[in-house]
């Protein structure tokens, strides 16, 4: 294969693409041109949303082509476009045969959650020192324990005690992180719920492939009371979810909420105070995990 490699500034990044994916690119990857230097940008998504820009100031957009006449093709036709001004054509390079099944395999290592507690692709074999362990593999769904917001609530729930047999709702579910882990820190009665049906297959499979028994199903399969509610979602929907989400807490239970910003604390303390008193009991990278006792 051969990868023809591009400079353009960040309003051209999207028009770029587009006429890469049409000029049947195999793939188009964007990359800041200046990282690992003082002019490096960091771009910030929220969790589950693409990032707020579709480039860098600088970007490096590299497409992979079958052959190089293809991308020499390419790089003519794109340097011919009014759009292109502004843009460089860096170069063709061949780019060697690689394992690109281990390559990819082996940007995922287990995650700690704990140190004793870790998250664990199939590929790998968990470390020594991990008494518990979710078997999980990067899929479709979100949540593979390498974003803080999943890795809070995760920290919270290896905090459960085994004795204390729990109900527990997983609202927002993703790939059934939260749920299998609460499953395996001793909760016997877990549903997990999404709107997504790609996630509610991904928990499915997941659930299936950890020994775990749990139900998956959409927003409607959530009924009753439990002793732990735990979403992982956003601030927004979170503060429009307030009463529902509530209302599912059993006296005495707890609610455990993240996908919330620093800064967006007080709005979350504000939406819920109706309903429960929460504070904010974890943060990391910005991130902050907030809980009430109902
Ligand atoms: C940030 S992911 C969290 C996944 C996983 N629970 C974790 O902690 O890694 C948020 C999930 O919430 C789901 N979601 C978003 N809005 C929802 C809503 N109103 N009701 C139920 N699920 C929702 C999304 O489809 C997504 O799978």
């Amino acid at each position: 294969m051969f990868e023809l490699r591009l400079l353009a500034p960040e309003e051209r990044v999207e028009d770029l693409s587009d006429a890469l994916d049409a000029l049947e690119a195999l793939s188009v990857s964007v990359e800041d041109a200046d990282a690992q230097t003082d002019a490096e940008q960091a771009l910030f998504g929220e969790p589950g949303m693409p990032p707020p820009k579709d480039g860098w100031q600088r970007s490096r957009v590299i497409a992979l082509f079958p052959d190089e006449g293809a991308a020499r093709e390419a790089a003519t036709l794109l340097s011919a476009q009014d759009f292109f001004a502004g843009c460089e054509v860096v170069g063709v390079a061949d780019v060697p045969e690689q394992d690109w099944v281990r390559l990819t395999q082996s940007q995922f290592a287990p995650v700690e959650i704990t140190p004793e507690f870790w998250i664990v692709p199939t590929w790998h074999e968990p470390p020594t020192q991990a008494r518990q362990t979710i078997r999980l593999d990067p899929g479709l769904a979100f949540g593979t324990g390498t974003h803080p917001t999943t890795r809070m609530c995760l920290r919270w729930i290896a905090t459960l005690q085994p004795a204390a047999p729990a109900r527990v709702l997983d609202y927002g579910c993703g790939s059934g992180i939260l749920a299998i882990g609460a499953a395996k820190f001793g909760a016997v009665a877990i549903d997990a719920v999404d709107i997504d049906p790609s996630a509610v297959e991904a928990t499915r499979l997941n659930a299936d492939a950890n020994a775990v028994t749990l139900n998956a199903g959409l927003p409607d399969a959530a009924q009753g009371r439990y002793d732990v509610v735990l979403a992982n979602i956003l601030a927004t929907p979170l503060k429009v979810l307030a009463p529902l989400l509530c209302a599912h807490v059993a006296p005495g239970g707890s609610l455990v909420l993240a996908g919330i910003l620093e800064r967006q604390a007080d709005e979350l303390k504000n939406a819920y105070a109706p309903y429960a008193a929460l504070e904010v009991s974890d943060a990391e990278d910005g991130w902050i995990l907030m809980t009430a006792r109902l």
